[in-house]
């Protein structure tokens, strides 16, 4: 028949509702593919986490909870908004908006660095988008290349953060109920800032320097090749190289936003908040341009002129046909 088998496994309410087509992203936690809306021909990604391989850890049940929880609850321009959300007893769909221009990791995997204006809009984004986790009491814990999609081909786009899976929402609860009970045994760290909120979030300030040195580079500050130390003795000891060939174009107070979020000791890094007031980011074009892109004023564009009876039809076959080259 038309539809390829794994199509009847789908909940029916989201067959009825979606034509799945074929795989265009692979997260940790299952795949995407793309789905088109039949009554628009809108076209969505639809990402599928298969409970399967959480049913084995107990932890990883509640990080898909976590996940699901979170995607529904957010809701910030740069974070991927959940359109609709389905589940069978042995998988989660949750159909998301699609990001056309794809992760951000390929963008810079066949471009290389990126022009620091591009980086700079790109990078406030980021930091738009965790400082609103930040405030939400989110801690996002996986932010990488793979997770920032781009939502258009073209450099001056908007972008999201997505993959919530790694994601902790603030214990405070926990902590609140631990210190209600005698504190004798508790260690001096669960009382001071590091324990929870000061710490944790201080780990996206690091995600979000090593994102920034990638799209500045056009390489990864710690990696194999570059010294006979592991990585993780590298990030433990802070060591990146700044290749001058690579870096020389690229204006000090840029370098000056790395070096500040590069730092080991979690309590002296810059903060989320910091960097926004960094002078690196007060250029006002920069910020204009992101504001346009995050808060559009409603004006309709043309690319939103409603899809013909034709075009649906295109659309339809089109995405029937598709699965056969999944
Ligand atoms: C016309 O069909 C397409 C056009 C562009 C692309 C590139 N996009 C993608 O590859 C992609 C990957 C993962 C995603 N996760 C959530 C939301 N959107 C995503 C988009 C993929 C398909």
């Amino acid at each position: 028949d038309l539809m390829s088998d794994s199509q009847s496994a789908l909940p029916q309410e989201l067959q009825r509702k979606y034509v799945l087509t074929r795989q265009v992203g692979t997260g940790v936690c299952g795949e995407v593919k793309l789905a088109f809306e039949r009554s628009t021909c809108k076209k969505f990604a639809v990402k599928i986490i298969n409970k399967k391989n959480f049913q084995s850890e107990g932890t990883a049940t509640r990080n898909a909870e976590t996940e699901i929880e979170i995607l529904q609850r957010v809701n910030h321009p740069c974070l991927t908004k959940t359109e609709d959300f389905y589940q069978t007893e042995d998988s989660y769909y949750i159909v998301l908006e699609l990001m056309e221009g794809g992760e951000l990791f390929h963008k810079v995997k066949s471009q290389g660095q990126l022009k620091e204006s591009i980086a700079k809009l790109y990078f406030y984004q980021m930091l738009r988008a965790v400082q609103y986790l930040h405030t939400n009491g989110i801690i996002h814990r996986d932010l990488k290349p793979e997770n920032i999609l781009l939502s258009s081909h073209n450099d001056i786009c908007l972008i999201k953060v997505t993959d919530f899976n790694q994601s902790r929402i603030l214990e405070e609860a926990m902590l609140m109920r631990t210190l209600c009970g005698t504190p004798s045994y508790l260690a001096p760290e669960v009382f001071t800032r590091a324990s929870t909120t000061g710490y944790g979030l201080a780990v996206d300030a690091w995600s979000l320097g090593v994102l920034l040195f990638v799209c500045l580079g056009g390489y990864p500050p710690f990696h194999e090749s570059f010294s006979p130390k592991t990585i993780t003795e590298q990030i433990i000891g802070g060591e990146f190289t700044m290749v001058p060939s690579k870096w020389k174009q690229i204006s000090d107070q840029a370098k000056d936003v790395v070096k500040k979020l590069l730092v080991v000791d979690p309590t002296k890094r810059m903060t989320i908040e910091e960097a926004l007031q960094h002078p690196w980011l007060q250029d006002g074009e920069m910020l204009e341009m992101a504001h346009r892109l995050m808060y559009p004023t409603d004006e309709p564009s043309a690319g939103d002129a409603p899809v013909d009876e034709a075009d649906k039809i295109a659309a339809a076959a089109a995405a029937v046909a598709a699965p056969a080259e999944a």
